[in-house]
């Protein structure tokens, strides 16, 4: 709380100096509409599901405790269709240039899991506090760790500097070895430019082995960066930009087709703070493939209050001014680039929890954008507590949503038994939309209005349905069969 409000004052010192943003609340951060990332058919992807899982910071073989099983139950419940599933660097690379085939093998494993489901994949290139090699108790083995996690022993270059125990995990990052190691890694001292270079090519071997999968969709190119030295617009314009451009050059060596995502600094932007990133430029040819992945963590929520009182109205203000930044960046900043909120979660026993829930998709919904619910390990912030009980996640998010689109998505809205959605249909798309319906809603038969019905799968609970492609916007509204 302490750095997070420091970097909010500092936060907000470089959003006024910067200027260049529109003032919070006001109508939105940019007159550019939303877009979306496509599937091989073209059709517009509405992505919901869950990180997986930080069981994986700490596991020596970098795989979450997580099962087929697990995903089974998470597919039948909530019906979800995306996964931000976590993998590392020192998993990727355990000793420099040389990358472990094996360890890729697992993640392809898991990849297939969710192929075999209609999932689509994001690989999260996960950081927490640089990594597991920062202290000795917590260095598992090369970098796995359960204080920090990510980049590889080999990597971690402290200079000697001292780190003491913390009592809570984030007062870690301004630990003095721990600054050092980031302010090598960004070359922030001039000592170490080779470790950039060492994590641009560690993605461009994980992107070598998943270019021809159509299930992965996306690659997170760091989670959560932070700065070391470098604070605010000089580190997101400046290193993490860099990093950005040089890893996205790399991966388009080997892969032109999945999309790139990057994120901002975390500290004050996860809490509304406007974000500094510039531009990064896809040099594939044809349209840029080029995602923006914030995260969204409201100070009050983080500081264990629930989604009530001041807290709630101090919680919806960040949304509001957390929101113009992430259409300023996406719309303005990457010429119109989708968004993926790539984590967002709370402690779902909170006052409030479920209408917290519910105000972030919506949020998501009219930005278009994606969501990795933050996460799905078991515990009252996931779907289910250790002994398999749900939390009242899983009904909060189980709920009616369009998955693929045949078109632009102008709007859409849903209860439990209930969806309405309006969309441009693309004449070049000849899949046809689908639709996900939960049984809870949707006990029986389904009535279809503005399109026609291609199929209705009980089983899968997808609904697929067909528009006469030479119409402007047309409006498809779903119900229970009379
Ligand atoms: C001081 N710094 C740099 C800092 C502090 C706090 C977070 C954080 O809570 N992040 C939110 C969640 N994201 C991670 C996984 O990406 C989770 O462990 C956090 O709960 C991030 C950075």
């Amino acid at each position: 709380a302490l750095i997070i409000a420091g970097s909010l004052v500092l936060g907000s010192g470089i959003a006024a100096a910067e200027g260049s943003l529109p003032m919070p609340g006001s109508a939105g951060g940019t007159d550019v509409p939303p877009s979306y990332l496509t599937d091989d058919a073209g059709r517009s992807l509405i992505l919901r599901g869950f990180n997986t899982a930080s069981s994986a910071k700490s596991a020596p073989d970098g795989m979450p405790k997580f099962t087929e099983a697990d995903l089974e139950r998470e597919h039948a419940d909530m019906g979800t269709n995306f996964v931000r599933f976590l993998i590392s660097w020192r998993s990727v690379e355990p000793e420099p240039g040389q990358y472990d085939q094996e360890y890729l093998d697992r993640v392809e494993d898991r990849v297939s899991w969710y192929a075999d489901r209609g999932y689509k994949v994001m690989l999260d290139m996960h950081q927490d506090v640089y990594s597991g090699a920062i202290t000795p108790e917590g260095n598992s083995g090369n970098g796995a760790g359960n204080i920090g996690n990510g980049a590889p022993a080999w990597a971690t270059y402290m200079d000697g500097l001292p780190i003491s125990p913390q009592n809570r995990w984030e007062l870690y990052y301004i630990q003095p070895g721990v600054m050092r190691a980031f302010d090598n890694f960004w070359n922030t001292t001039g000592q170490h430019p080779e470790l950039v270079e060492h994590y641009a090519n560690a993605w461009q071997a994980v992107a070598e082995r998943f270019a021809g999968n159509d299930t992965v969709v996306a690659y997170d190119l760091m989670n959560e960066p932070w700065g070391g030295s470098l604070q605010g617009p000089a580190f997101e314009g400046g290193p993490l930009a860099a990093l950005y451009q040089r890893t996205t050059n790399a991966i388009r060596e080997v892969d032109q087709d999945s999309w790139v995502c990057v994120a901002p600094q975390a500290v004050g932007v996860n809490q509304g703070v406007p974000s500094g990133l510039t531009k990064i430029n896809d040099p594939r040819a044809g349209e840029q493939r080029i995602a923006y992945c914030p995260h969204l963590y409201p100070l009050p929520l983080d500081l264990g209050d629930g989604y009530s009182g001041l807290s709630r109205t101090l919680t919806d203000a960040t949304i509001d001014t957390w929101r113009d930044s992430v259409e300023h960046i996406a719309g303005n900043v990457l010429g119109g680039a989708p968004i993926i909120l790539g984590e967002f979660g709370l402690d779902t026993t909170l006052p409030g929890a479920g209408d917290y829930i519910d105000r972030v998709y919506t949020t998501a919904r009219e930005l278009g954008a994606g969501v990795s619910y933050w996460s799905s390990d078991p515990g009252p912030w996931g779907p289910y507590l250790p002994d398999g009980t749900q939390t009242i996640l899983v009904d909060t998010l189980n709920k009616p949503y369009p998955r693929a689109v045949a078109g632009i998505p102008t709007e859409w809205s849903s209860t439990v038994d209930r969806l309405q959605l309006t969309f441009a249909p693309d004449p070049a798309v000849t899949a046809p939309t689908e639709i996900y319906l939960p049984e809870s809603g949707f006990p029986g038969g389904v009535d279809v209005a503005g399109a026609d019905i291609v199929n209705w799968d009980p089983q899968s609970r997808l609904l697929t349905v067909e528009t006469a492609d030479d119409t402007g916007p047309v409006t498809v509204t779903v119900t229970p069969a009379a």
